[in-house]
């Protein structure tokens, strides 16, 4: 089972390493084979130690250059940052990313060698237009996208269910991570108001790799409490 914690715009570098440092003494206590994934904001990037991976955010599709404001491999490098999060909805939204330039960020940092975690998800419309209209939306998420490649982790992120404390009902999750499966055999994340009280019930769902946390996961103890729950 994979745990990510997406700290989004929130904590700094000092409250990361305080986090981190709990987080580490509390996982010695994890289940073997579970993976623990903690993507927190750029300034908090370190070489961190502890059994989790430390992935960024975001990250321009470039070595280096002349991209103000951005940050790029090399600055990854510098602390052995080899994953990252790409296709997140709030970036499609809110900085307008388009599919083209979400398959041009994938295709990069596939050919760098990054675990890639590629988010996927549908508005409420398109969810309550049935099953065929979310399936055919996310299916066109994949459009440019290598799903063949071995260091791809998906997260199916419903964009109604992020943020809004109500996560999307087993019957959903179930549903549409069944077709997902059908199409990319790579492991396929839930997040969307993932928290200690709906853990259990989310990771026991059949198709169910992990999770990806937002708001839950800004908490150590509340983070850590479903990890090991
Ligand atoms: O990346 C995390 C997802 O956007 C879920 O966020 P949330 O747990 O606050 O709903």
């Amino acid at each position: 089972m994979i745990f990510a914690a997406n700290f989004k715009t929130n904590h700094t570098r000092a409250s990361t390493r305080t986090y981190l440092k709990v987080l580490s003494e509390k996982l010695s206590a994890k289940r073997t084979g579970d993976r623990v994934m903690v993507f927190p904001p750029a300034t908090a990037l370190d070489s961190y130690k502890g059994s989790f991976t430390i992935g960024a955010q975001n990250a321009y599709p470039a070595q280096n250059g002349a991209f103000t404001g951005e940050i790029g491999v090399e600055q990854l490098e510098e602390f052995g940052i080899k994953s990252i999060l790409i296709g997140h909805s709030e970036r499609r939204e809110y900085m307008k990313e388009d599919q083209e330039t979400v398959a041009a960020k994938y295709s990069f940092f596939m050919e760098q060698g990054f675990e890639i975690v590629y988010c996927i998800g549908e508005p409420l419309e398109v969810r309550e237009a049935g099953e065929k209209a979310v399936a055919d939306y996310l299916l066109a998420q994949f459009e440019g996208i290598d799903t063949a490649y071995e260091k791809l982790i998906v997260a199916y992120e419903p964009v109604w269910a992020i943020g809004t404390g109500r996560s999307a009902t087993v019957e959903e999750i179930s549903s549409t991570h069944a077709v997902l499966k059908q199409h990319v055999k790579r492991p396929l994340l839930y997040g969307g108001s993932v928290k200690p009280a709906n853990i259990r019930e989310i990771i026991s769902i059949d198709g169910v790799d992990g999770v990806l946390v937002g708001s839950a996961s800004l908490d150590v103890e509340s983070f850590s409490e479903m990890i090991l729950s």
